[in-house]
């Protein structure tokens, strides 16, 4: 028997692994996917041949270009589409969401201009409190997730009952989440390690090994939690999987499209040769500017953070980068 439905808004690589943890936990899901053709091959080929090619989509799943027919009847409504399209795509959700329905963003990045984390730009334009928003935030490349391979996660919200809820719609037999209230930690964590894959992507595409990839993922952990620790997270969450866990999970894959964004950029190709080789999000290459202006504004130091965002505006290199690290001023450690 069904759970209930899950509209999944958005049919990218995790949108639609994740329309596979949430069919295999016991929802039917229907996904809205952007182009006409991308609902056509999951509802005909049973393949999301654009996004995840070769897996087979289970048959709970299905797809639609029509918001309206997405979100019908849903009471869970996940979002999953480019952190910077979020706000320019919910006038054309909204309308057709359950009143009583809880949104769920799967989305790591923080908004350009505003500085607002995708919690926080769909409570501010669709008025929703915050017992109806929550974030799924973990180790979770999307790839390894739909050939189910095993993993967890946490889910956010700040009412401990709907996370509950949540963790009960998405507990499959090869996803386990964990619940937190911390949804500024989880959100942060998850849009922070993009930055710090990027970087850890230049120090391989330059040539360096497990010893320089090793003190980047630290110290960006370091950097991640004074940031989030100011803002008001908490630190534990920190050490978690949507912190740590995430972290590890991205910096070491091939898989992650941030890290290979950082190792193409080590490598000596520029940034306009990279977001042309490529129709996949990079999000921290979107997000790192706005990122290092929130650190600005709450007097947080963030190095890295703030080099990556110099060589994604071509003011310094890739060797510049990893120089200006060793040869900076010295400081305690934890500090
Ligand atoms: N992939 C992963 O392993 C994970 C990703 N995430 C996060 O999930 C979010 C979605 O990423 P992911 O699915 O991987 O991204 P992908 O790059 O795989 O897919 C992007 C999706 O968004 C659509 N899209 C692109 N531009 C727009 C737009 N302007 N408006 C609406 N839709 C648009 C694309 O449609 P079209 O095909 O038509 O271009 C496509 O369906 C990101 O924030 C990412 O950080 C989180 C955990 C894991
Ligand atoms: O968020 C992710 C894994 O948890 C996916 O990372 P990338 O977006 O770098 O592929």
């Amino acid at each position: 028997m069904s759970n209930g439905k899950v509209a999944v808004l958005g049919a990218g690589s995790w949108g639609t692994a994740f329309s596979m943890v949430l069919a295999d936990a016991g929802n039917d899901v229907t996904m809205w996917a952007r182009r006409e053709e991308v609902a056509a091959s999951i509802n005909d080929k049973r393949e999301n041949v654009d996004y995840l090619a070769g897996i087979e989509l289970p048959p709970a799943i299905s797809a639609t270009h029509d918001p309206e027919r997405a979100l019908a009847g849903a009471d869970v409504v996940v979002l999953a589409v480019p952190s910077q399209s979020l706000r320019d795509n919910l006038p054309a959700f909204l309308p057709y969401v359950e009143s009583d329905a809880v949104l769920v963003s799967l989305m790591k990045g923080v908004e350009l201009g505003t500085v607002k984390r995708m919690s926080e730009v769909i409570a501010e334009v669709g008025d929703i409190g915050p017992e109806r928003i929550a974030v799924i935030s973990g180790p979770n490349l999307a790839r390894e997730i739909a050939r189910r391979e095993p993993a967890a996660s946490v889910v956010a919200c700040a009412d401990e009952d709907v996370a509950t809820m949540l963790q009960s719609r998405c507990h499959s037999p090869a996803f386990r989440p964990y619940t937190s209230v911390d949804v500024l930690g989880c959100e942060l964590g998850g849009a922070y390690k993009n930055v710090v894959a990027l970087c850890v992507g230049m120090a391989v595409g330059l040539g360096f090994g497990d010893n320089t990839t090793a003190s980047l993922i630290t110290r960006g952990l370091a950097e991640t939690a004074r940031l989030a620790m100011r803002l008001g997270a908490n630190p534990l969450t920190l050490m978690g999987l949507a912190g740590l866990g995430d972290l590890v999970a991205t910096c070491s894959s091939p898989l992650s499209r941030n890290r290979t964004f950082g190792e193409k950029l080590g490598q000596g190709m520029t940034v306009e040769e990279i977001y042309a080789s490529t129709r996949q999000v990079a999000e921290g290459a979107k997000s790192c500017s706005s990122i290092r202006a929130l650190a600005e504004q709450s007097g947080v130091e963030a190095p890295i953070v703030q080099h990556v965002d110099e060589v994604l505006a071509g003011d310094i290199t890739t060797s510049e980068l990893m120089q200006s690290f060793i040869q900076r001023d010295t400081k305690a450690e934890i500090d």
